[in-house]
């Protein structure tokens, strides 16, 4: 069967499209992925000697990002203001030296860029999906990051405990964009991070409305006194709000807690 033969069955078989104009995928292109003349000032105040690395990270997901599906096709020509610089904004928060985990990556925001602007830190990628750590893998190598980035395919919970035998992972700071509520988020993130450490969620304008709502079951979790800031202030516009959260006690989670003492013969012993 020739390709011609393929399309026609296509359009006229049964259930088949019915003529006409046939819907226009757009192709992605690297130019999609050109840094604006009009946010290149803060491209540089963000990514400095790093940027032409920072430029290929967003080529890369413009064009392969968004055949694997990793980013919508709309999103390409808005990568830098709305993922690289909305990211990068947050290095601000992070101390020098720092340990990072990113839970719920994706295709590398924030970790990949925090990993880019600042190469003093060392940073995991915390991804369940297949599909998209195979893309970080990939992305991690041809940045040349394998020095400072790691990618672990697995849920946050998993990294958490020894769940796949590569962990437990910690950090001084664990950040997360686009993942879930600050409640599961918290639940999820703060056994990630070392006693006296962080979360920084990225969180749009929900952010001081969530901290409301979740602020008791935070407390619960071991959690501080959640903080709202702005990161970027005169350099990008809007700024990026983030919520902190510092990890001021351990608390096991009730799965983690010790099962009652059983018996040889299985039974509850007696107290
Ligand atoms: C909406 S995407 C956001 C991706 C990226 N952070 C961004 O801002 O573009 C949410 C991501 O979280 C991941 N995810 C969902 N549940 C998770 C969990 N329990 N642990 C780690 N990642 C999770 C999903 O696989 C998905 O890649």
């Amino acid at each position: 069967m020739t390709h011609d033969d393929a399309t026609a069955d296509a359009v006229t078989g049964p259930g088949g499209t019915p003529p006409g104009p046939s819907p226009v995928r757009p192709v992605p292109s690297p130019e999609d992925a050109a840094l604006p003349a009009e946010l290149a000032p803060a491209a540089r105040a963000l990514f400095g000697d790093r940027l032409d690395l920072a430029a290929a990270y967003a080529e890369l997901l413009a064009t392969d990002g968004v055949v694997r599906g990793l980013i919508g096709p709309r999103e390409a020509p808005r990568i830098w203001d709305r993922h690289l610089l909305n990211c990068a904004a947050v290095a601000e928060r992070i101390p020098e030296g720092a340990s990072v985990i990113d839970v719920g990556s994706g295709a590398g925001l924030p970790g990949l860029v925090l990993a880019i602007a600042r190469p003093d830190l060392q940073v995991v990628l915390v991804e369940p999906l297949a599909r998209r750590t195979s893309f970080l893998i990939e992305a991690v190598q041809q940045l040349g990051l394998a020095k400072t980035v790691r990618v672990f395919r697995g849920r946050a919970d998993e990294a958490a405990t020894d769940a796949t035998g590569t962990g437990p992972f910690s950090a001084d700071v664990v950040t997360s964009r686009a993942v879930a509520p600050l409640d599961r988020l918290s639940g999820w993130c703060l056994p990630l991070a070392v006693p006296g450490g962080r979360l920084i969620a990225l969180k749009g304008a929900s952010a001081a409305d969530e901290v409301a709502e979740h602020a008791e079951i935070i407390d619960r979790l071991g959690g501080g006194e959640p903080s709202v800031h702005l990161c970027g202030v005169g350099v990008i516009d809007p700024p990026t709000t983030v919520v902190e959260i510092v990890r001021e006690r351990v608390v096991r989670p009730p799965s983690a807690k010790k099962a009652p003492k059983r018996s040889r013969g299985g039974r509850k012993r007696a107290r």
